[in-house]
Protein backbone atom coordinates (compact mmCIF):
# COMPACT_ATOMS: atom_id res chain seq x y z
CA UNK A 1 0.00 0.00 0.00
CA UNK A 2 1.50 3.35 -0.88
CA UNK A 3 3.10 4.89 2.21
CA UNK A 4 1.67 8.91 3.60
CA UNK A 5 3.68 11.23 1.83
CA UNK A 6 6.84 12.23 3.46
CA UNK A 7 7.86 15.04 1.71
CA UNK A 8 6.11 18.52 0.22
CA UNK A 9 6.01 16.56 -3.30
CA UNK A 10 4.79 13.68 -2.41
CA UNK A 11 1.57 15.24 -0.93
CA UNK A 12 0.41 16.86 -4.53
CA UNK A 13 -1.54 14.57 -7.10
CA UNK A 14 -1.75 16.13 -10.44
CA UNK A 15 -5.11 15.15 -12.12
CA UNK A 16 -4.42 14.39 -15.31
CA UNK A 17 -8.08 14.92 -16.64
CA UNK A 18 -7.82 14.49 -20.87
CA UNK A 19 -9.52 11.81 -23.08
CA UNK A 20 -6.40 12.38 -25.21
CA UNK A 21 -3.62 9.52 -24.06
CA UNK A 22 -1.16 10.86 -26.12
CA UNK A 23 -1.38 14.66 -23.75
CA UNK A 24 -2.41 12.41 -20.86
CA UNK A 25 1.36 10.70 -21.34
CA UNK A 26 2.88 14.10 -22.07
CA UNK A 27 1.69 15.42 -18.57
CA UNK A 28 2.91 12.05 -16.42
CA UNK A 29 6.05 12.13 -17.67
CA UNK A 30 6.71 15.82 -16.87
CA UNK A 31 4.74 15.93 -13.82
CA UNK A 32 5.90 12.11 -12.07
CA UNK A 33 9.61 13.83 -11.00
CA UNK A 34 7.78 16.29 -9.00
CA UNK A 35 4.51 14.50 -7.21
CA UNK A 36 3.60 11.61 -5.30
CA UNK A 37 1.51 10.10 -7.53
CA UNK A 38 -0.86 10.91 -10.61
CA UNK A 39 -4.86 10.70 -10.89
CA UNK A 40 -6.55 9.05 -13.79
CA UNK A 41 -10.37 9.92 -13.89
CA UNK A 42 -13.40 9.52 -15.56
CA UNK A 43 -12.27 11.33 -18.39
CA UNK A 44 -9.55 9.14 -19.25
CA UNK A 45 -10.62 5.71 -18.61
CA UNK A 46 -14.26 6.05 -20.42
CA UNK A 47 -11.96 7.14 -23.35
CA UNK A 48 -9.45 4.68 -23.25
CA UNK A 49 -10.09 1.74 -20.66
CA UNK A 50 -7.63 0.14 -18.77
CA UNK A 51 -4.97 0.40 -21.28
CA UNK A 52 -4.57 4.54 -20.42
CA UNK A 53 -3.66 2.94 -16.64
CA UNK A 54 -1.10 0.79 -17.96
CA UNK A 55 0.39 3.22 -20.19
CA UNK A 56 0.97 5.87 -16.80
CA UNK A 57 1.31 3.57 -14.45
CA UNK A 58 5.63 3.47 -15.63
CA UNK A 59 5.58 7.31 -14.76
CA UNK A 60 4.27 6.75 -10.97
CA UNK A 61 1.60 5.58 -8.86
CA UNK A 62 -1.82 5.84 -10.39
CA UNK A 63 -5.08 6.61 -8.67
CA UNK A 64 -7.71 5.44 -10.06
CA UNK A 65 -10.67 8.13 -9.27
CA UNK A 66 -13.54 6.18 -10.54
CA UNK A 67 -16.05 7.12 -7.85
CA UNK A 68 -17.72 3.30 -8.24
CA UNK A 69 -21.34 3.82 -6.91
CA UNK A 70 -23.38 0.40 -7.17
CA UNK A 71 -24.67 -2.23 -5.83
CA UNK A 72 -22.03 -4.20 -3.53
CA UNK A 73 -22.18 -7.57 -5.78
CA UNK A 74 -21.23 -5.14 -8.85
CA UNK A 75 -18.73 -2.71 -7.27
CA UNK A 76 -16.86 -5.73 -6.33
CA UNK A 77 -16.82 -7.20 -9.33
CA UNK A 78 -15.29 -4.06 -10.58
CA UNK A 79 -12.65 -4.00 -7.94
CA UNK A 80 -12.01 -7.26 -8.85
CA UNK A 81 -11.58 -6.32 -12.28
CA UNK A 82 -9.36 -3.32 -11.44
CA UNK A 83 -6.66 -5.18 -9.16
CA UNK A 84 -4.65 -6.47 -12.19
CA UNK A 85 -4.17 -2.78 -12.81
CA UNK A 86 -2.65 -2.10 -9.77
CA UNK A 87 -4.03 1.18 -8.64
CA UNK A 88 -2.52 2.67 -5.55
CA UNK A 89 -5.43 4.32 -4.59
CA UNK A 90 -9.52 3.78 -5.72
CA UNK A 91 -12.69 5.39 -4.98
CA UNK A 92 -16.16 4.58 -4.36
CA UNK A 93 -19.20 7.06 -3.53
CA UNK A 94 -19.53 6.38 0.54
CA UNK A 95 -23.30 7.31 -0.74
CA UNK A 96 -23.48 3.61 -1.87
CA UNK A 97 -23.86 2.17 1.57
CA UNK A 98 -21.99 0.44 4.21
CA UNK A 99 -22.46 -2.95 2.31
CA UNK A 100 -21.21 -1.69 -0.90
CA UNK A 101 -17.75 -0.75 1.04
CA UNK A 102 -17.68 -3.81 3.09
CA UNK A 103 -18.06 -5.34 -0.64
CA UNK A 104 -15.22 -3.36 -2.03
CA UNK A 105 -12.91 -3.78 0.53
CA UNK A 106 -13.31 -7.94 0.90
CA UNK A 107 -12.65 -7.59 -2.97
CA UNK A 108 -9.47 -5.62 -2.68
CA UNK A 109 -8.47 -7.71 0.43
CA UNK A 110 -7.58 -10.27 -2.60
CA UNK A 111 -4.29 -8.21 -4.00
CA UNK A 112 -2.51 -8.51 -0.36
CA UNK A 113 -0.26 -5.98 0.70
CA UNK A 114 -0.41 -4.60 -2.56
CA UNK A 115 -4.04 -3.76 -1.95
CA UNK A 116 -4.95 0.14 -2.94
CA UNK A 117 -6.00 2.63 -0.95
CA UNK A 118 -9.74 2.14 -0.52
CA UNK A 119 -10.91 6.08 -0.41
CA UNK A 120 -14.68 6.87 0.29
CA UNK A 121 -15.77 10.43 -1.63
CA UNK A 122 -17.87 11.90 0.89
CA UNK A 123 -19.45 14.92 -0.70
CA UNK A 124 -18.53 16.10 -3.86
CA UNK A 125 -16.05 19.75 -3.76
CA UNK A 126 -18.87 21.32 -6.37
CA UNK A 127 -21.56 20.63 -4.26
CA UNK A 128 -22.48 23.69 -1.67
CA UNK A 129 -25.37 23.81 0.76
CA UNK A 130 -27.80 24.84 -1.80
CA UNK A 131 -26.78 21.85 -4.31
CA UNK A 132 -26.99 19.61 -1.36
CA UNK A 133 -29.98 20.51 -0.46
CA UNK A 134 -31.46 20.26 -3.67
CA UNK A 135 -30.78 16.53 -3.39
CA UNK A 136 -32.62 15.88 -0.73
CA UNK A 137 -29.97 16.42 2.25
CA UNK A 138 -30.66 19.24 4.82
CA UNK A 139 -27.93 20.13 7.54
CA UNK A 140 -25.64 21.48 5.31
CA UNK A 141 -21.96 19.94 3.90
CA UNK A 142 -20.00 19.20 6.90
CA UNK A 143 -22.82 17.43 8.51
CA UNK A 144 -23.03 15.49 5.53
CA UNK A 145 -19.65 15.06 5.30
CA UNK A 146 -19.25 13.48 9.08
CA UNK A 147 -21.96 11.42 8.47
CA UNK A 148 -20.71 9.86 5.24
CA UNK A 149 -17.02 9.64 6.56
CA UNK A 150 -18.39 7.86 9.73
CA UNK A 151 -20.42 5.43 7.92
CA UNK A 152 -17.49 4.66 5.07
CA UNK A 153 -14.57 4.21 8.03
CA UNK A 154 -16.83 1.95 9.37
CA UNK A 155 -17.61 -0.04 6.44
CA UNK A 156 -13.82 -0.57 5.84
CA UNK A 157 -13.06 2.47 3.69
CA UNK A 158 -9.17 3.51 4.05
CA UNK A 159 -10.15 7.06 4.24
CA UNK A 160 -11.87 9.74 2.40
CA UNK A 161 -12.10 12.60 0.07
CA UNK A 162 -13.33 15.71 1.06
CA UNK A 163 -12.85 19.08 0.84
CA UNK A 164 -10.30 21.09 2.40
CA UNK A 165 -12.82 22.91 4.42
CA UNK A 166 -14.00 19.59 6.21
CA UNK A 167 -10.86 18.61 6.47
CA UNK A 168 -9.78 19.66 10.72
CA UNK A 169 -13.45 18.72 11.68
CA UNK A 170 -12.36 15.00 10.32
CA UNK A 171 -9.23 14.98 12.44
CA UNK A 172 -11.73 16.32 15.47
CA UNK A 173 -13.47 13.06 14.72
CA UNK A 174 -11.90 10.69 13.91
CA UNK A 175 -8.44 11.28 14.29
CA UNK A 176 -4.90 10.43 12.59
CA UNK A 177 -5.87 7.34 11.59
CA UNK A 178 -7.95 8.21 8.09
CA UNK A 179 -5.68 9.33 5.04
CA UNK A 180 -7.28 12.28 3.85
CA UNK A 181 -7.24 12.93 0.15
CA UNK A 182 -8.44 16.32 -0.94
CA UNK A 183 -9.38 18.05 -4.07
CA UNK A 184 -10.90 21.74 -4.23
CA UNK A 185 -7.58 23.31 -3.59
CA UNK A 186 -6.70 26.10 -5.47
CA UNK A 187 -3.53 28.17 -5.25
CA UNK A 188 -4.33 31.76 -4.28
CA UNK A 189 -5.11 33.69 -7.45
CA UNK A 190 -6.21 30.45 -8.96
CA UNK A 191 -9.43 30.17 -11.27
CA UNK A 192 -12.01 28.24 -8.84
CA UNK A 193 -14.03 27.06 -12.09
CA UNK A 194 -16.87 24.29 -10.94
CA UNK A 195 -15.19 23.92 -7.79
CA UNK A 196 -17.34 25.25 -4.94
CA UNK A 197 -15.62 24.44 -1.16
CA UNK A 198 -11.90 25.22 -1.88
CA UNK A 199 -9.19 26.09 0.34
CA UNK A 200 -5.11 27.13 -0.78
CA UNK A 201 -3.00 24.12 -1.04
CA UNK A 202 -1.27 25.68 2.32
CA UNK A 203 -4.25 26.07 3.86
CA UNK A 204 -5.28 22.17 3.45
CA UNK A 205 -2.29 20.59 4.68
CA UNK A 206 -2.36 22.90 7.74
CA UNK A 207 -5.99 21.77 8.28
CA UNK A 208 -4.36 17.84 8.17
CA UNK A 209 -4.45 16.89 4.99
CA UNK A 210 -2.87 13.78 3.56
CA UNK A 211 -2.86 14.30 -0.50
CA UNK A 212 -3.75 17.37 -2.52
CA UNK A 213 -5.44 16.22 -5.75
CA UNK A 214 -5.18 19.19 -8.29
CA UNK A 215 -6.21 19.26 -11.72
CA UNK A 216 -6.29 22.76 -13.73
CA UNK A 217 -4.40 25.15 -11.65
CA UNK A 218 -1.37 22.69 -13.05
CA UNK A 219 -2.58 21.29 -16.39
CA UNK A 220 -3.83 24.04 -17.72
CA UNK A 221 -0.49 26.04 -16.91
CA UNK A 222 1.93 26.90 -20.20
CA UNK A 223 4.48 24.98 -18.02
CA UNK A 224 2.73 22.28 -15.66
CA UNK A 225 5.73 21.42 -14.39
CA UNK A 226 6.71 24.67 -12.97
CA UNK A 227 3.57 25.53 -11.98
CA UNK A 228 3.71 22.09 -9.87
CA UNK A 229 6.83 23.27 -8.91
CA UNK A 230 5.78 26.43 -7.12
CA UNK A 231 2.81 25.05 -5.28
CA UNK A 232 5.54 22.43 -3.63
CA UNK A 233 7.73 25.32 -3.09
CA UNK A 234 4.62 27.02 -0.85
CA UNK A 235 4.21 23.80 1.67
CA UNK A 236 5.98 23.31 4.21
CA UNK A 237 8.84 20.49 3.57
O1 LIG B 1 -15.10 15.71 -4.52
C1 LIG B 1 -14.33 15.59 -5.49
C2 LIG B 1 -13.84 14.37 -5.91
C3 LIG B 1 -12.98 14.31 -6.96
N1 LIG B 1 -12.59 15.42 -7.62
C4 LIG B 1 -11.65 15.28 -8.75
O2 LIG B 1 -10.47 16.03 -8.46
C5 LIG B 1 -10.02 16.71 -9.62
C6 LIG B 1 -9.99 18.18 -9.34
O3 LIG B 1 -9.59 18.88 -10.49
P1 LIG B 1 -9.42 20.47 -10.53
O4 LIG B 1 -9.09 20.72 -11.96
O5 LIG B 1 -8.31 20.78 -9.57
O6 LIG B 1 -10.71 21.08 -10.11
C7 LIG B 1 -10.94 16.30 -10.76
O7 LIG B 1 -10.33 15.26 -11.47
C8 LIG B 1 -12.20 15.79 -10.07
O8 LIG B 1 -12.81 14.74 -10.79
C9 LIG B 1 -13.07 16.63 -7.21
O9 LIG B 1 -12.74 17.70 -7.79
N2 LIG B 1 -13.92 16.69 -6.15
Amino acid sequence: MLDRPGSAAARIIPAIDTADPARAEVLAAALAPGCGALKLGLELFTAEGPEAVRRIAPHAPVFLDLKLHDIPNTVAGAVRSLLPLRPAMLTLHAGGGAAMITAAREAAEAAGAARPILLAVTVLTSIDAATLAETGVAGGTVQQVLRLARLALAAGADGLVCSPQEVARIRDAFGQAPMLVVPGVRPAGSALGDQARVATPAEAVAAGADWLVIGRPITGAADPAAALSAIVAGLPA
